[in-house]
């Protein structure tokens, strides 16, 4: 379970979260949706302990960042390391058992090269089954399927899947829709720095409507396409 209680951060002048409080529970996933802009990675960088904000953020297993598998949108990683070792060492650092990456290697990475070197899709891949063998307890997912082939998607749809029945608590962010459709528990909307809409699973289809109104409404007519 993680806590969040009057979470707001600021940049400079500009207010991006504003007095947040959300829980979320173990077993449950959850997705944030928002338009570009909105707070998202804000929020999950708060979360994960590399923004200093204002309020209070606890979970059951603490401290959190060390039970926390972070997906950031863009992985980092330290060059002349290959695939096998960025996998063994974000074991290591968790003291956890390090198995043979090889044996785990469901997205077909080509391990032996260095992580520098591959493609977008392939980095996110790579981030991913880093803090799946970290075994952590919670995860924050951020557009975990944005730039990867359809096959992953469907394989990180069922790995999400997996992740919930095995109780962890699972964030993601998603500007595809049909993607949170299938994985989520809730919906939070995060508009003007707040928490504006929380849906849950059985009212997504009507959420889906709503968003199709609100956000493309007439512009279609106003573009006047001929
Ligand atoms: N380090 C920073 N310094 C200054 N402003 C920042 C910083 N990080 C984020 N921002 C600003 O905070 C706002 C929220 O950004 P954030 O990346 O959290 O949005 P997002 O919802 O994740 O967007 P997207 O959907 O495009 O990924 C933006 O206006 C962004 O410019």
């Amino acid at each position: 379970m993680i806590q969040i209680t009057s979470l707001s951060k600021s940049f400079g002048n500009q207010v991006v979260l504003k007095n947040i409080s959300a829980t979320f529970n173990t077993g449950g996933v959850y997705g944030i949706v928002g338009e570009n802009g909105a707070g998202k990675t804000t929020l999950f960088n708060c979360i994960a302990g590399i923004e200093a904000h204002e309020g209070q953020i606890t979970a059951h297993h603490t401290p959190l960042k060390n039970h926390l598998g972070f997906l950031q949108t863009e992985p980092f990683f330290f060059s002349k390391i290959t695939g096998a070792e960025y996998l063994k060492l974000l074991c290591r650092a968790r003291h956890k058992p390090v198995v043979q990456p090889e044996q785990k290697n469901i997205f077909e990475l080509p391990l032996n090269q260095y992580a520098t070197t591959y493609s977008t899709g392939m980095k996110k891949k790579l981030a991913l089954m880093a803090i799946l063998m970290q075994e952590n307890d919670y995860f924050i997912l951020d557009e975990p399927f944005n730039g990867v082939d359809i096959q992953s998607n469907l394989l990180i749809t069922a790995i999400i899947q997996k992740l919930k029945a095995l109780g962890k608590t699972i964030l993601i962010s998603s500007h595809i829709f049909s993607t949170l459709h299938e994985t989520c528990d809730e919906i939070y909307l995060l508009q003007n720095g707040s928490f504006t809409k929380r849906v849950l699973r059985a009212d997504f289809d009507l959420l889906e409507q709503e968003m199709k109104q609100v956000f493309i409404g007439n512009k279609i007519e106003q573009l006047a396409l001929k």
